[in-house]
């Protein structure tokens, strides 16, 4: 059976970078998908205003919707204090089992938990089953559609405290619009606008972080 992209990803990194250094495999996934294969990873251009948001916030509970490959997975949680942990959401059984080998070779496994289903199950659950309080970061990078109900939902969970951020990617392409008339509208959200480039390539996109106000 002909293997997908995204475990032609994983052998790549398998057989080039370094066991537990998360850096060499961040890199590892851009060189393929940079010049072998485009995949949906955040990127290094867009990852740079990751890391420096995830460095700003330094969040004790951190959320990721759209684990796929783990490629940000493996970028935030190499920047998490002793003790801080990512929760990733993954809907696409595939994706979630790619990216469970890739967290655990980069040696982060210890920082991230994988939770496989759809985003509109699991953040309800986030507080009973998971034992959150609130959420300090929330990275919003899985189906577009889902941004706005997502980040809805966060709010009647009450996992939002002030000053928690959310940063979410692909607002310009392949686009959000209405979550950025959402968070741009609210008097909930102070929202500051990145322009950047799609992954990999030079076609214009952005991050959008919204800031919760209470
Ligand atoms: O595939 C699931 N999520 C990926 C979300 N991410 C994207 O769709 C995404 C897409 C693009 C992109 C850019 C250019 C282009 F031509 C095509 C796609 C870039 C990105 O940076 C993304 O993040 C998924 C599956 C599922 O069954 N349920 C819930 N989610
Ligand atoms: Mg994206």
């Amino acid at each position: 059976m002909n293997q997908s992209k995204e475990q032609r990803i994983l052998n790549f990194v398998l057989q080039n970078a370094v066991r537990g250094d998360p850096c060499s495999v961040v890199d590892t996934i851009d060189k393929y998908c940079s010049q072998k294969e485009w995949a949906m990873n955040v990127g290094n251009e867009k990852g740079k205003i990751l890391d420096k948001t995830v460095e700003e916030v330094n969040p004790s509970v951190a959320l990721e919707l759209g684990t796929y490959c783990g490629y940000s997975a493996v970028r935030i949680s190499r920047l998490l204090k002793a003790g801080a942990r990512l929760l990733t959401v993954e809907f696409n059984p595939e994706f979630a089992a790619i990216a469970k080998q890739m967290i655990e070779f980069a040696g982060v496994q210890d920082k991230v938990k994988l939770l496989e289903g759809p985003s509109q199950e699991i953040i309800p659950q986030l507080k009973k089953k998971y034992e959150v309080d609130t959420l300090d970061f929330v990275f919003l990078d899985h189906w577009k559609d889902r941004y706005t109900p997502d980040t809805i939902l966060l709010q009647e969970c009450n996992l939002l405290r002030k000053g928690s951020v959310l940063l979410a990617d692909n607002v310009i392409f392949p686009g959000a619009p209405d979550f950025l008339n959402y968070v741009r509208k609210s008097p909930h959200f102070q929202c500051t606008n990145y322009p950047s480039h799609l992954e990999y390539m030079q076609v214009e996109d952005a991050m959008e972080k919204a800031v919760f106000l209470g």
